[in-house]
C-alpha cells in the first residue's frame, strides 16, 4: 500500500498551522493527518490519497473541515468522505461501449442539445441508457428495451450493473441488494476551442453542446462516472469537487488522480470515479476535444442510513447552496453594473466601507495597525461598486467555508455502521417483477384504469 498526502495552498492561514511540512515518510505523514483531527485546529485544505497496487485503486479522502468529538456521528473520515477511482472496464469493453454510445448519439442527435427534461436544474448533453425508466434493474430493462447498449451492458454482455454495484459496495459498505439505479446516462462534454474539424459546417452551428457542468449535488447518495474517451482525445475535464479546490498537489505530472484545480482525473479510460452524489461537485471544463462519460445515480436502501439524517442534510445543503447562488449572482450584477458605468462614463457614487476587514492590510510600517488596515484608509470613502465587490467576495468565501463545514459534518452521520442496520423488511418485493394477471390488477394499482393497459 502506498500513501501520498498533499499539503495545502494556504499553509499559514491558521487552519493548517498544525501541519508543518513533514520530514517523515509519506505513509507516516498521512497517519498524522488523521490524528490532527482530535486536536485544536482543523486543516481544511489537505487531502490524502491512498493507492492499492493490486487493484489499482486510488482512494482520495476529503479534508476535514470541522473538529468534533461528538460520538453520535460516524466520525471522520466516513466512507462518504472518500472518492474511489479504479479500473472498471477493460480496454476492449471501453472502446466497444464508446463506439455504441457514439452510434446511438449520432442516430438520435443526443449530444447536440442539453436535456432539461431529465435533469431540470443541471441539464447535461446526454442520453439515458434506460429511456423507459420503468424499472430499476437493467436485467429487466434488457427485455423491454433491446437497444444495443443495454444488451451490451446487461447480463448477456459485460454485466455492468453487477460490476459497478460491487465496486460501490466495496467502497461504501452498502450491500449490492440495497442499491438500485435512479439514473444511468451517457454524457458528452465538448471543448469550445476549435480543434480544426468541428464547428466548421452549418449543422454544427445549431448544436447546443456543453463544455462543463456547474457545481451541484446529485439526487442520489451514491454516484459514479465512467470515463469512456481516451485521455488523449480531450483537454481538461474530470470531476471537480468543491472540497478539493484549495488543495495543492505538488506533483500533478506524476500520475496523481487529484489535480491542483480540485479535479479528479482518472489515469485512463475505463476507470470509474465513485463518490457520494451529495458532495458538491461538477464536470470540469473541457477546453478541447470531446469527453464522453457514463454517469450513474444510485439509490441506497434506507436501512443503511440513520433515520432522517439524509433528509436533514439535504435540506441544510440546499439552504447553503441557494445562499451561495444568490451571492454569486449579486457579485455578477455588481460587476455588470460596474462595466456599464465604465462604458457610459458615469461618475460612481462614493460609499463608506461597512467592514474594513475585507480590505488588504497595511504593512507599510512593518506591522498591522487597525487604523492602517486599509491601503485606502478606513475613513476615506471609496466607490460603491468596489466596496460591494470586496464585501461580496468576502461573503462568498465565508459561505463556502460554512458550506464545506456542513458538508463534512453531515456526511459523517448519514451511513449507519453495519451492526446498527436493521434487517431488510421481507414484505418488500425489492423491485422484482411479479406475474400479474391484468384481470386482477385493480387491487394492485389503485386509481389506474386497467382498460387502458395493453
Ligand atoms: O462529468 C462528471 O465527471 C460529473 C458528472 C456529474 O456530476 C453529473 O452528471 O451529475
Ligand atoms: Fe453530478
Amino acid at each position: 500500500m502506498f500513501v501520498e498526502a498533499f499539503h495545502a495552498r494556504h499553509v499559514n492561514n491558521g487552519w493548517n498551522t498544525l501541519l508543518p511540512p513533514s520530514p517523515f515518510p509519506i505513509l507516516r505523514r498521512a497517519n498524522s493527518l488523521f490524528s490532527v483531527i482530535t486536536t485544536e485546529a482543523v486543516p481544511s485544505t489537505t487531502a490524502s490519497i491512498e493507492y492499492i497496487e493490486e487493484s489499482k485503486l486510488h482512494i482520495v479522502t476529503l479534508p476535514p473541515f470541522v473538529r468534533t468529538d461528538d460520538q453520535n456521528d460516524g466520525g471522520y473520515p466516513s466512507p462518504l468522505h472518500q472518492i474511489h477511482i479504479r479500473p472498471l472496464l477493460t480496454d476492449e469493453e471501453t472502446s466497444e461501449l464508446l463506439q455504441l454510445a457514439r452510434n446511438h448519439a449520432t442516430e438520435n442527435q443526443s449530444w447536440d442539445r442539453q436535456d432539461s427534461s431529465r435533469h431540470a436544474s443541471y441539464p447535461t448533453v446526454d442520453f439515458a441508457i434506460e429511456e423507459s425508466r420503468l424499472h430499476n434493474s437493467l436485467c429487466v430493462l434488457t427485455l423491454r428495451c433491446q437497444s444495443e447498449i443495454l444488451q451490451y451492458l446487461g447480463p448477456s454482455g459485460i454485466r455492468f450493473e453487477e460490476r459497478v454495484f460491487c465496486a460501490l459496495s466495496d467502497a461504501y459498505g452498502v450491500d449490492v441488494e440495497d442499491m438500485s439505479f435512479l439514473d444511468l446516462f451517457c454524457a458528452s462534454y465538448e471543448g469550445k476551442e476549435s480543434d480544426g474539424k468541428s464547428k466548421s459546417n452549418d449543422s454544427d452551428e445549431d448544436r447546443n453542446t456543453m463544455d462543463r457542468l456547474a457545481f451541484h449535488r446529485d439526487g442520489s447518495l451514491l454516484s459514479f462516472t465512467v470515463l469512456l474517451s481516451p485521455l488523449n482525445e480531450f483537454e481538461g475535464g474530470g470531476t471537480i469537487f468543491d472540497a478539493f479546490l484549495d488543495v495543492v498537489v505538488p506533483y500533478d505530472d506524476a500520475g496523481s488522480v487529484l489535480l491542483s484545480s480540485g479535479v479528479i482525473q482518472p489515469p485512463q479510460a475505463g476507470y470509474v470515479t465513485l463518490h457520494s452524489g451529495k458532495l458538491l461537485h461538477g464536470g470540469h471544463v473541457v477546453s478541447k476535444g470531446q469527453r464522453i462519460v457514463l454517469v450513474g445515480f444510485v439509490d441506497v436502501h434506507e436501512r443503511n442510513m440513520r433515520p432522517g439524517a439524509l433528509h436533514n442534510a439535504t435540506k441544510e445543503w440546499g439552504r447553503n447552496d441557494v445562499r451561495a447562488f444568490w451571492n454569486e449572482r449579486r457579485l455578477s450584477l455588481v460587476k455588470q453594473q460596474q462595466r456599464r458605468q465604465q462604458q457610459e462614463d458615469i461618475v460612481q457614487p462614493l460609499w463608506k466601507l461597512k467592514n474594513s476587514r475585507y480590505l488588504p492590510k497595511d504593512t507599510k510600517e512593518g506591522h498591522i495597525t487597525n487604523e492602517g488596515r486599509s491601503c485606502i484608509g478606513q475613513k476615506i470613502a471609496i466607490p460603491l461598486n468596489i466596496v460591494q465587490n470586496f464585501e461580496s467576495r468576502a461573503d462568498m468565501e465565508k459561505m463556502r467555508r460554512r458550506r464545506l463545514i456542513t458538508e463534512d459534518k453531515l456526511l459523517r452521520g448519514i451511513l449507519l455502521p453495519r451492526h446498527e442496520r436493521g434487517e431488510k423488511s421481507t414484505d418488500e418485493d425489492g423491485g422484482e417483477w411479479m406475474e400479474v394477471d391484468f384481470d386482477n390488477m385493480n387491487g394492485l394499482m389503485l386509481g389506474w384504469n386497467t382498460e387502458k393497459v395493453e
